[in-house]
């Protein structure tokens, strides 16, 4: 069997021009665009293009854009005192600070400090608990994209066996708690886990975001299990996922590193960004999205 691929540059393309037709809508209403403001501190390559992606697509969905390039040597307080003035700024609806941070930055401590309601990373505590909780917030980006991923393929998730490898606050543990919210039986393995492999054996859904180039090895896999592949590791051979390619042979469908989810992560930051616009606005929450 050759896997099906999962087009997540696609999907990103139609979920942005969606919320590209949503913002201007929001924009008519409310009289102003929604707008999304980007936090960078120091040069990381990666970061950097990764930050300037945002921008791009925060224009072409006829969003405000406010980009923040900050010198490595800021200090923990001066990020501190912006995120403040973003949350008190009425034209920002979404913050997002960049990670990672340097390493004389406590990250905790300035992820906090964001308005849960400008929160669109998702990543406060306040909004994780709401997540764990059923209550209404912003999610992470990277977790809800796979899951619309993994809805347009199965649109009921309920009652499959899914197995996410990674635990981590970003991608694990809230895409653990996304899988739940959808009836799925959900196992999280990690590090400590005495035989990951028999736990990937019986899942149809599994979902690798280890950081380990090709961690998931073709045997593991349950014939035409559905495999989402988060990593995006940078090694001599280019960029590879946490899903060895010889999977393909095994399961139904799989993400492409690249093409895959990465792609998703903006889509769906555009996205939270809009909603997080609608709430603040006092406006209805977009349809279909
Ligand atoms: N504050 C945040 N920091 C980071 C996040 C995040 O969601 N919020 N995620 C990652 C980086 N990231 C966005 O910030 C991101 C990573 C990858 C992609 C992407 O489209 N990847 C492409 C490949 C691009 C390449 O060649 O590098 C793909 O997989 O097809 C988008 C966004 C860490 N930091
Ligand atoms: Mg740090």
């Amino acid at each position: 069997m050759t896997a099906r691929t999962i087009d997540g540059k696609a999907f990103a393309a139609t979920l942005r021009a969606r919320v590209g037709d949503a913002a201007a809508d929001f924009t008519a209403r409310a009289g102003r665009k929604p707008g999304l403001a980007v936090v960078l501190v120091g040069e990381d390559p990666a970061s950097s293009v990764y930050v300037r992606s945002k921008g791009k697509a925060t224009l072409a969905a006829g969003m405000e854009s406010f980009e923040h390039r900050l010198p490595a040597d800021t200090g923990e307080d001066a990020l501190i005192a912006l995120v403040d003035r973003l949350n008190a700024d009425d034209a920002v609806d979404g913050i997002l600070v960049q990670l990672p941070l340097p390493r004389h930055i406590d990250e905790r401590a300035v992820l906090t400090r964001i308005d849960p309601d400008k929160d669109v990373d998702g990543f406060h505590p306040v909004n994780a608990g709401r997540l764990a909780t059923g209550i209404d917030g912003l999610v992470p980006c990277t977790p809800l994209g796979c899951v619309m991923l993994l809805k347009d393929l199965h649109p009921d998730l309920s009652g499959m066996e899914a197995v996410v490898i990674g635990r981590s606050n970003i991608v694990g543990k809230p895409m653990a708690a996304l899988l739940l919210k959808e009836s799925a039986t959900v196992t999280t393995v990690h590090s400590r886990t005495r035989d990951v492999a028999a736990h990937v054996r019986g899942a149809d859904i599994v979902v690798a975001a280890v950081g380990i180039p090709a961690f998931v090895k073709a045997d593991w896999v349950k014939p035409g299990a559905t495999v989402i592949d988060v990593g995006i590791n940078r090694t001599d051979d280019g960029l590879v996922g946490d899903v060895d390619p010889a999977v393909a042979e095994v399961a139904g469908a799989l993400t492409p590193v690249p093409g895959g989810v990465g792609p998703m992560t903006i889509a769906v930051l555009m996205r939270n960004t809009l909603v997080a616009a609608c709430r603040r606005a006092g406006l209805p929450a977009p349809a279909g999205l």
